[in-house]
């Protein structure tokens, strides 16, 4: 192995990881595609960006794991169990695996309807886990924050958090990535890290179905910070600490998508509130909408685990009953207030 670093997934946020990584070492970036990777090498530029020269393109997944012994992963979470068991041959426990990855993959990939049993209590793994369990590779982390990758390519400043259960993960994480404008913040809960990342796209969603119907900023703050208290919960329900829903990867990232045009669970959301045609607006999205999934699998779950999670419920609804925004945003309202802040 050599001392570059490798990237897997060679989309928004891996070009993204890259130039960042390019500042302190080589990267080599992997493509599927193997005339895109052909491209990048020959032209130093990728969707549009300039990269570095210190980033090269590979699309041999055996070779970019031999020749890296430290691996990102920027790839859509439905992918992502396929990724790891065709990689599975050529890590080792030597590996240092870091995703950035935002939802989850289901326990049984065929089943989205699952059911709860109590020695299973949350039916969908995270990354990590799905790592884990496809693979040999024990150090693991997840990069997670208020990160909408054009900003991080156009080298606004930013900050983030990594995860990991090891040291050696954080620290290796902080000393490849850390620059000027660009910090890594430090945290030992992984797996709420993960799945704070995961949730705020359903909030991102409402709150952008909000705006596209003009509801006000009054609202859009009533979706946002109980959106963040819905995370919380899920997270409790869960016996997950609190602190990595109110970080820089829970509230930081849940500002940052809640509010910012360029995300595209924000911009999605925000092409339903306009048209209030669900049907057009998945239709005519092309990009990556993680929160779609995360919606789909969170909503099974708060239902069977009995959580009162009215932004979410709203979310799902206009998603898959059709349910117009207008009325859907009724769930806010169809609960006798209590506490405000009632999870603390
Ligand atoms: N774009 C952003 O601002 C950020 C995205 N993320 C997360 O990163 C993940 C990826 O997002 P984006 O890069 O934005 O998506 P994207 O859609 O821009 O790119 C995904 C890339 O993954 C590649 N890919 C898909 N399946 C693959 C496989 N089996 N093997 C190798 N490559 C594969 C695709 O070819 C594509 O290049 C998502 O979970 C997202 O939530 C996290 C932080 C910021
Ligand atoms: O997670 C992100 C920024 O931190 C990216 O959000 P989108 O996937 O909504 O673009």
């Amino acid at each position: 192995m050599n001392n570059q670093i490798g990237v897997i997934g060679s989309g928004n946020f891996g070009t993204a990881i890259s130039v960042l990584l390019a500042h302190n070492t080589g990267v080599l970036l992997y493509a599927r595609n193997k005339q895109v990777s052909e491209t990048i090498n020959r032209t130093h530029s990728h969707m549009g960006w300039t990269l570095p020269t210190r980033i090269k393109a590979i699309s041999d997944l055996e070779e970019i794991c031999q020749r890296c012994s430290v691996l990102f992963i920027a790839i859509p979470s439905f992918e992502f169990p396929n990724l790891a068991r065709a990689m599975s041959p050529f890590l080792t426990p030597q590996h240092i695996v870091i995703h950035g990855v935002k939802g989850f993959a289901l326990r049984d990939e065929q089943n989205r309807n699952y059911q709860i049993t109590p020695h299973e209590g949350f039916p969908v793994r995270t990354m990590s886990e799905v790592l884990k369990s496809e693979t040999n590779v024990i150090r693991i982390g997840c990069l997670s924050g208020p990160n909408l990758s054009k900003e991080l390519l156009k080298r606004l400043p930013a900050a983030s958090v990594i995860a990991s259960a090891y040291d050696e993960v954080i620290v290796t994480a902080q000393n490849l990535l850390n620059q000027n404008k660009f910090k890594l913040y430090r945290s030992q809960h992984l797996k709420g890290t993960e799945i704070a990342g995961a949730l705020k796209n359903i909030v991102a969603i409402a709150s952008g179905m909000i705006n596209g119907q003009n509801l006000g900023k009054n609202l859009e703050s009533i979706v946002i910070t109980k959106g963040l208290r819905e995370m919380l919960i899920i997270g409790q329900s869960l016996d997950i600490a609190p602190d990595a829903f109110l970080g820089l990867a829970g509230i930081g990232d849940l500002i940052a998508t809640s509010t910012a045009k360029s995300s595209r669970n924000y911009s999605f959301g925000y092409t339903i509130g306009q048209s209030d045609n669900i049907a057009r607006a998945l239709d005519e999205t092309r990009d990556l909408v993680e929160g779609i999934g995360t919606t789909e699998i969170i909503f099974n779950y708060i239902r069977k685990a009995n959580l009162t999670c009215p932004v979410i419920h709203m979310v799902y609804d206009v998603i898959f009953n059709k349910m117009e925004v207008q009325t859907a945003v009724d769930h806010i309202y169809a609960h006798n207030t209590t506490f405000d802040v009632d999870f603390l």
